[in-house]
């Protein structure tokens, strides 16, 4: 087996909110026996201060990793993103410390589905509130209100690998299906894609949002889009807190402009479960209340945790990129023999000249070769035979504009 440079009990493993016990089990498996797990996330300043001496990071939706968090980790070389959505890190930020970002692109994916096909049914039948009553000693008995899911509208915003399974989910209920994208995407069964997010919102009975939280889609349902849906529909959001104007869902809701709605997202959550959960929508009855909870299943916790910590340890173990979020792909072979270097270096000329005079030099046989750029990084990585690795390592640290460089023996 491969060894990294620096001996496995001294990698430190930075495992926050309570990520999945088959990522633990995974890291000891491949010999990563120094973790630290909190089941909570850290603010600004207590995350500064642990990521010191962590060399790699796993977090979920919570965790802030900004400019100052990496310029902080000096040690870190990897972040796993134990969850699908990357909008918690300054990815540019990591790319020019040199940490590789990587996450779960559809482990739970299903389980968000599930969850948004499950409340569409709820809401349509007035469930919260007859739910709240019923706890208070009402009795709401009642078919006011209450409609089968059979025929209705579902209006999916962002019809990408959640929206999309939603779709497949839902019209075998017999639901018909319009959804809206920026990207031309292909309509699973008899799904239509309709040209403007308003043509959306005045069609649908349900809207439910599957966007990604990026500048396009913050506040995108804001109080006049909202009020362009129609007069009793329904809005689910399991998206990002940040895509709905809280404020104006919450007077929608109160004035019975909207039926209902279920909200798994908020623009700002707790920490951890022992924090109090703040939101204009406490209160409202109409409102099913989840506290971001779509992925929260044993089956894609579990997935998720051998996915995303093995991505970590073999970037760990043998440099291999693939599916990196923030950096160039580099796949690599395992090999067992040669000693291997990794490079990362601010994409500037002039680069693999110096990377390779050193290696002639040197009078190094190279036994591969590989690299990938983008428009700022460049990652090489090359086996060697010989044993002077460790002074190779060396001279390539300190040519000017490396960011980071490793050797894996
Ligand atoms: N509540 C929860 O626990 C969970 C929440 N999520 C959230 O769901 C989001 C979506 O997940 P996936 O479907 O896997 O992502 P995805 O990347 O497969 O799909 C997102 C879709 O949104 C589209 N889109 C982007 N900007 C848009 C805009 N301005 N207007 C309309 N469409 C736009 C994209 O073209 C893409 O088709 C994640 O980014 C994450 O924030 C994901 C998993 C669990
Ligand atoms: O996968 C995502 O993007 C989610 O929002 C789920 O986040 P979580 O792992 O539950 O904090």
């Amino acid at each position: 087996m491969m060894q990294t440079s620096l001996a496995k009990d001294k990698i430190k493993v930075l495992l926050l909110e309570g990520v999945h016990d088959s990522a633990i089990q995974l890291f000891r498996h491949h010999g990563y026996h120094n973790l630290e797990i909190l089941q909570t996330s850290l603010n600004e300043d207590e995350l500064c201060e642990k990521v010191k001496d962590a060399h790699l990071l796993g977090i979920r939706s919570r965790s802030q990793l900004n400019e100052r968090v990496f310029a902080a980790a000096d040690k870190l070389i990897a972040v796993g993103c134990f969850c699908i959505g990357t909008n918690q890190i300054d990815l540019d930020a990591a790319k020019r410390h040199g940490v590789v970002v990587f996450n779960a692109p559809f482990s739970n994916t299903r389980s968000v589905a599930e969850l948004v096909l499950a409340e569409a049914i709820m809401l349509l039948r007035g469930i919260p509130e007859k739910n709240a009553v019923a706890h208070e000693g009402g009795w709401l008995k009642s078919a006011k209100q209450s409609f089968e899911a059979r025929g209705k509208i579902l209006g999916i915003v962002g019809y990408g690998h959640i929206g999309s399974q939603l779709s497949v989910l839902a019209e075998q209920l017999g639901m018909h299906i319009r959804y809206y994208d920026v990207e031309d995407k292909l309509p699973m069964g008899n799904a239509q894609s309709v040209p403007t997010l308003d043509d959306l919102l005045t069609q649908a009975d349900i809207v439910t949002l599957h966007v990604p939280e990026t500048e396009q889609t913050q506040w995108m349902m804001g109080r006049r889009q909202i009020e362009r849906m129609k007069p009793g529909s329904l809005l689910i959001n399991a998206s990002r807190g940040t895509v709905v104007d809280i404020d104006a869902l919450a007077e929608a809701l109160s004035s019975r402009h909207l039926a209902g709605a279920a909200i798994d997202v908020f623009p700002v959550e707790p920490k951890g479960n022992n924090d109090e959960f703040m939101s204009p929508l406490r209160g409202l009855k109409n409102c099913l209340l989840t506290p971001h909870i779509g992925g929260s299943t044993l089956e894609a916790q579990e997935n998720i945790g051998v996915e995303v910590a093995g991505k970590l340890v073999r970037y760990s173990d043998n440099g291999s990129t693939l599916s990196a979020v923030n950096f160039p792909e580099v796949s690599l072979p395992t090999h067992a023999t040669a000693q291997r270097l990794l490079h990362i270096h601010k994409n500037q000329p002039g680069m693999l000249n110096a990377i390779n005079r050193i290696i002639s030099d040197n009078e190094i046989n190279v036994a591969g070769q590989y690299l990938q750029t983008d428009e700022s990084v460049g990652y090489v990585v090359m086996d060697i035979d010989g044993d002077n690795g460790a002074n190779i390592l060396q001279q390539l640290k300190d040519i000017p504009g490396t960011i980071r460089a490793r050797r894996l023996f």
